[in-house]
């Protein structure tokens, strides 16, 4: 008997979705496809709200596809399973990021790195000319279980969700580069939501850890909530002066232009500037300070399925979750302009399972 997909079946599905570059958010009716042999289909209960969000809702990047369904922090409990399923058994918790689909068979799907994959699928459609998807600001999610990962019991879901993006995004680059070594002195440029799960993470594996921010307003929620080890105020000539040539890497989540040189000043020698914050636009920068002291920059796009799972355990092993403002669905467009305006402690987490209604 033929997949129910491949005859053409269909689940109803409800979202709120943009319709132009304006990014406001209104209530959409679309459809899934039907739950196929590999797939789970998960009722959605939690979803983060990531930057990059604001970044395609508001088409930053100049290619947005509307109706667009944001959403790619997900979480909730496994509703379908197909025939082949393994890992998923109906009722369990299951969560999904930013990435549905790769071809399995090149360098980084065989390293277990999907998201480099150049047929990558992501959880919505983020550029003009991909399959058209839709995120998790919706009821239902409907994923090849290779994608989803198992969520632990042991983890809240509400502060687990960002996870799946904040998270892995600075902890597969923070392992890639060395950046998880006990002892070893790492700066988080940023504290917003990829920001404060860094120093997290940071923290459990025994780093040292400096926050560096433009201004000393998050200082006291950076070393006494987050545990870092001291506060840089970049905008203070003296105290980046003072941390020159100290820090072994540096983790940069910052969402606007911003100049790297004085970052990489920090840097000792053969130190690492990871970015993973998103400036769309070319930025200025002096060669010779890399050059002189063997330094790297680097960028890095979230992290692989296996990563992922592998992540999440570590949380749920070392208590790391965001912290989180819990927010009603018809919340979201007020939420998306404190975003905007950078006013998110530290993560906005929709409550899709008790709010979202058809
Ligand atoms: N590479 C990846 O895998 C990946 C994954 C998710 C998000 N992102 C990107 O990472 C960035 C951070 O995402 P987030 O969800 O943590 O965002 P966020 O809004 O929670 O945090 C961004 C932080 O940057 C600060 N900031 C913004 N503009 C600044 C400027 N010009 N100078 C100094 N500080 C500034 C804000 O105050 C805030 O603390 C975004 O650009 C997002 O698109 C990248
Ligand atoms: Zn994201
Ligand atoms: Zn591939």
């Amino acid at each position: 008997m033929a997949a129910a997909h491949e005859q053409g079946q269909t689940q109803k599905a409800f979202g709120w979705a943009a319709r132009d570059s304006s990014g406001i958010l209104s209530p959409f009716h679309f459809t899934r496809r039907a739950n196929g042999d590999d797939d789970i289909t998960i009722k959605i209960l939690f979803c983060g709200i990531c930057h990059s969000d604001l970044n395609f809702t508001t088409n930053e990047l100049g290619s947005s596809p509307y109706p667009m369904v944001p959403g790619h922090e997900i979480v909730g409990v496994v509703t379908q399973v197909g025939c082949k399923v393994k890992k998923f058994k109906v009722g369990d918790k299951a969560a999904m990021g930013g990435l549905i689909g790769s071809c399995g068979t090149c360098s980084c799907c065989q390293d277990d790195m999907e998201t480099y994959c150049p047929k990558a699928v992501t959880a919505y459609t983020f550029f003009e000319g991909q399959p058209i998807n839709y995120g998790g600001f919706s009821d239902i999610y409907v994923v090849n279980e290779h994608f989803a990962i198992q969520f632990p019991d042991t983890l809240p879901l509400e502060s687990g969700a960002p996870l799946l993006c904040a998270g892995i995004s600075v902890y597969s680059p923070m392992k890639y580069f060395g950046l998880s070594e006990a002892g070893k002195h790492l700066g988080v440029v940023g504290l917003g939501g990829l920001g404060h799960l860094a120093v997290k993470f940071g923290k459990a594996f025994g780093m040292k850890v400096t926050v560096i921010s433009t201004s000393p307003n998050k200082k006291e929620e950076a070393i006494e909530r987050f545990g870092a080890d001291s506060f840089l105020v970049s905008r203070d000539p003296e105290e980046m002066q003072a941390a020159m040539g100290t820090m072994d890497g540096i983790i940069d989540t910052v969402s606007g232009p911003h100049p790297l040189n004085p970052l990489v000043d920090l840097l000792k020698w053969n130190g690492k500037l990871i970015v993973v914050g998103v400036d769309v636009k070319p930025i200025e920068l002096s060669l010779f300070p890399l050059i002189a002291g063997r330094k790297l920059i680097a960028g890095s796009a979230g992290g692989g399925l296996k990563g992922s799972q592998e992540m999440i355990d570590f949380a749920a092993k070392h208590n790391i979750v965001a912290d989180v403002e819990v927010i009603p669905m018809d919340y979201v467009n007020t939420a998306m302009e404190r975003v905007t305006k950078g006013d998110v402690r530290y993560r906005f987490v929709i409550d899709i399972g008790n709010t979202l209604r058809a």
